[in-house]
Parts: structure tokens; sequence; C-alpha cells
């Protein structure tokens, strides 16, 4: 079962900006599910559709089994979000904060207590929220969205702007209600190292296009498969061109060239080529991509 489905997702703001391409996506119910991709590569838009913060011009968005518009009153009582900066009341401590909005959403009373010793903030005492540190200001916002119980957590970009304390606190905090909660998680971010450690899924999205969806440990296989191959001569100015000539686009790192993944025969073929030119050949070598170079690699294609 998933807790989100998204088809043919289409939107524009002007005639001539496609800025989410016919995107389809799937969060597994139980899942930490990492938003990848780089700043203006439609991470926002797309979460702001599935809260019904935009209007849906083209495609299917299903929460839970059912349509968004048809369900939208049902449907967000169970998400719980955090979208840019949150509104919290600085003059408030973080307990008064949760009792004015449990109010405000007339959620039962007795979760305040409970959640904000889940987000590890019940030792705030009377500290006003304006006299909080960045990560503590999230935290409290992300006990505003578990007020009412939700079983899916939209967060974008939540770690924007902490330390790496604070970055460490929040995917403390995100596994916690994880597993304990058994909460679906859908985390933005535009940086991988930040989410790797967190997430059981991932999409990626680059310029309103998502260029892989799976598993971490689907990513990973890609990262076995991707070798990229390190070369040093006595020559690399000719190498390169050596190289070129083959349809390859060699490039120079660190005095030393760099192909892209090619074949075990396609590297024995260079080599002769090299030699047959005259060049003495010190090295070559194939290196495996870190996951940060393979995700490098579906943006910049
Ligand atoms: N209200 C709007 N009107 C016009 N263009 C918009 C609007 N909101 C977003 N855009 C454009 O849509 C594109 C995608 O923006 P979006 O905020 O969804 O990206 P993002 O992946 O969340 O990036 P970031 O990490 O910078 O927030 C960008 O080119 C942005 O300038």
């Amino acid at each position: 079962m998933s807790s989100l489905q998204i088809t043919n997702l289409v939107h524009h703001f002007s005639a001539n900006d496609m800025v989410l391409d016919n995107i389809n996506l799937e969060v597994p119910e139980g899942s930490i599910y990492g938003f990848l991709g780089p700043n203006g590569a439609g991470k926002t838009t797309t979460l702001k559709l599935i809260l019904g913060l935009l209007k849906k011009q083209q495609g299917t968005i299903t929460l839970f089994g059912k349509p968004l518009e048809k369900n939208h009153i049902d449907i967000l009582k169970r998400v719980g979000s955090l979208i840019e900066s949150p509104s919290l009341y600085g003059h408030l401590t973080a307990h008064e904060n949760l009792n004015l909005l449990q109010k405000v959403y007339q959620c039962p009373k007795t979760n305040i207590q409970e959640v904000l010793d889940l987000v590890g903030l019940a030792h705030t005492g009377k500290k006003k929220a304006g006299q909080f540190s960045l990560g503590m200001k999230q935290r409290l916002s992300i006990a505003i969205a578990l007020l009412h119980d939700p079983s899916l957590l939209i967060l974008d970009e939540p770690t924007n702007g902490l330390d790496p304390n604070g970055m460490i606190e929040i995917r403390e905090l995100l596994l916690k209600l994880n597993k304990e909660k058994g909460i679906t998680i859908i985390i933005s971010s535009h940086l991988l190292a930040e989410i790797e450690r967190l997430v059981t899924h991932i999409g990626i999205i680059n310029k309103g296009k998502l260029m892989f969806e799976g598993t971490l440990g689907e990513l990973r296989e890609k990262q076995q498969q991707l070798l990229s191959v390190i070369l040093e001569t006595d020559d690399n100015e000719k190498a390169t061109r050596i190289i070129a000539d083959n349809d390859l686009t060699p490039c120079m790192e660190e005095g030393r060239i760099v192909l892209p993944a090619i074949s075990k025969d396609t590297v024995a073929k260079i080599n002769r080529q090299l030699v047959a030119n005259g060049l003495e050949v010190y090295e070559i070598k194939a290196v495996r991509n870190d996951l940060e170079a393979i995700f490098m690699d579906f943006i910049k294609n």
C-alpha cells in the first residue's frame, strides 16, 4: 500500500515554463522518502500540489488510496506538513505555542505533552520560542505538524540553515517518528549527504523531471555499475585528443584524465591506441563513483 501516488503531474506557472514535466512517483507506507533535487528543480511545487496549496493543473494525486480533490479535508486530517518558514509565536513558550494551535486545530489536548516529549522540547519550560536555536524552532514546527497525530509527514528542507548538530537532532527525531509511531515521511533536500543516512527511498528530480526513483539499495546498485576510469600518461593533452576521437568525453582533474564509465574492451582499445601513438601510459584504473557522484550525474544530464 502506498501513502502517496502521483501520476503524470504537470505544472506551469506561465505558458512557456514547464516546472513539473510529467512526474510519476510513489511513496510506500512506512517509508522515509527523500525527495532530492537542486534548487529550482520543482520540489516545493510538488509538495505544495500534494497538500492542495497550489491548484493542480494536470495529473493525479492519490493519498492513502483516495484522490486528493474529492477527499481534501479527510486527507489533510491525516497529513502533517512543514513547508517554507514556520510561523511560531516568539513571545510564547513551546507549550503555549502548542496549546494555542491545539485549540485552532481542535485536536486532543493530551497530545501536547507527548508531542513535546517526542521532539525533545519537554524540558524548555518558561523559555520563549523567540529565544530558541534554529534547530529547536524547527523541532517546535515539527511538533505543530504532529499535533493532530498524522500518519504522513511532509517536510520541505527541514534542515536548511541548521548546523551539523541541529541536522543530527532532526535526523534522529524523524527516525524515531518513523520507527516508534510508524509515520511515513517525505523529506525534501538538495543535499544527498544530508538525507542519505535517514531515507529508505529516494526520488531525484531535476528541471521538473523525475530522474530516478527507488530504494537506497537500488541507488547503491547503480553505484556498483558505474565505474569511471582514471588515466595518466606522459602527455595527457595528446592522450585526451586520441581518446576524444573514440566519441568519448575525457576531462582533466588534478592533472589526470577522467573518463565516464566505459567497458573493459574500450579500456584495452584506448590503451593500445595511446601506446601505438608513442605515449607512455603510467596508470589506468577504474574507480567507483560514490552516491554523491551518481546524484550529480543525474542532475547534470
Ligand atoms: N509562484 C511562482 N511563480 C512563478 N514561478 C515559480 C513560482 N514558484 C516557483 N516557481 C519556479 O518554479 C521552479 C521550481 O521551483 P520550486 O520552488 O518548486 O523548486 P525547489 O526544487 O523547491 O527549489 P528550492 O530548493 O530552491 O526551493 C523554479 O524555477 C521557480 O523559480
